[in-house]
């Protein structure tokens, strides 16, 4: 579940009324999702999404959030559009949490995409690059290189209550991580969390890309790279070569990797592999009592950077070069 915030009828209509949006004809606590409270809200005009947001996002982070989402949208992007109340206002205030209502969107979350599916997010995800190239903020990536190793000292000695050797494996790659991260490569708006759960398709096309909530200033490359681990993967943890030669061929034919971004891949990989397994294994050793939100595994994410320590060449993901 992620509804944390529970919201009466009456704060409801009270919030709505600040708004040109129509009254309310229902609205409903949405399960899936992780970080915030989300309702589908059906009002006389049409149908949104009201967000509260919940302690893990920084308030002083939603300008950069929501003016990322405007600024995508503005440009064609198919993401949420924060709507702004009377004032101009997309950002309010509802049952003691930031909220804010956003456009809602069409399509359904693929659980096991086909290579026509990678395809397909490869170029949307290069299309979300280059439409953020002049989105005028920026914000740092606080779960890249710098932020690994708090995090990790946040886990590492319970590690080994989950996997044998889990703190150790760890310890070593963070050091090599350190040694062997690219710092100069091309950067820009990254979306940093496009799982499959975060992009909407309607039959084989994108139609939509939401959850901005890590998005951040980073290497493009590092994105494909999350992409790459997030997409590609079969359930036993197998690598499919087709599914990651379809999704780069989609974003290369969009926006070309530069030599730079292709010899970093491997180890962009490996990065991108550890945040995810990292965030997972505090929030596995983390669990509230009577918590309702099951927690990932972070297993998952150490087999895949497992199989990222071979990789020698990004060709090995599929990349024709
Ligand atoms: N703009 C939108 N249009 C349609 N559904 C949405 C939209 N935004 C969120 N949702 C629904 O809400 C769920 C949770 O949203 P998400 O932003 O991923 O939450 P969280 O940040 O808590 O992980 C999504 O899986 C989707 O079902
Ligand atoms: N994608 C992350 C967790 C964040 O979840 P989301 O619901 O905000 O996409 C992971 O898989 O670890």
């Amino acid at each position: 579940m992620a509804v944390y915030t529970e919201v009466t009828d009456e704060e409801l209509s009270a919030f709505l009324a600040t708004y040109d949006i129509g009254t309310v004809l229902s609205y409903k606590g949405i399960a899936e999702g992780v970080e915030n409270t989300n309702y589908f809200l059906h009002t006389t005009q049409g149908f949104y999404i009201l967000t509260l947001y919940e302690k893990r996002v920084n308030e002083a982070d939603l300008p950069f959030f929501l003016g990322l989402m405007q600024h995508l949208a503005k440009k064609g992007l198919n993401c949420p559009l924060p709507v702004n109340n009377r004032q101009g206002v997309a950002l309010g205030r509802l049952a003691g949490r930031p909220a804010v209502i956003i456009t809602f969107l069409e399509g359904v979350a693929v659980r096991r995409p086909t290579a026509q599916h990678c395809a397909a997010l490869g170029g949307a995800l290069a299309r979300l690059h280059l439409a953020g190239r002049d989105f005028a903020m920026t914000r740092p990536n606080v779960l890249s290189l710098s932020g690994w190793g708090p995090l990790f000292a946040q886990a590492e000695k319970q590690a080994d209550t989950v996997s044998s050797g889990l703190a150790a494996r760890t310890r070593r790659e963070l050091e090599n991580l350190e040694k062997d991260w690219p710092r100069d490569l091309p950067a820009g708006i990254i979306h940093a969390d496009l799982f499959t759960d975060n992009v909407f398709f309607i039959g084989p096309d994108v139609s939509g890309l939401i959850d901005f909530y890590f998005a951040c200033t980073d290497a493009l490359a590092y994105d494909v790279a999350i992409c790459l681990n997030a997409w590609c993967f079969e359930a036993d943890a197998s690598y499919n070569l087709t599914k990651g030669r379809a999704m780069l061929a989609g974003y290369q034919a969009v926006r070309a990797l530069e030599p730079a971004e292709i010899e970093a891949l491997p180890v962009l990989c490996r990065g991108s592999a550890m945040r995810f397994m990292l965030t997972r294994l505090v929030d596995w050793l983390n669990v509230p009592p009577g918590a309702l939100v099951k927690p990932k595994d972070p297993l998952e994410y150490d087999r895949k950077l497992n199989f990222h320590r071979h990789v020698k060449h990004a060709r090995e993901y599929g990349l024709d070069s």
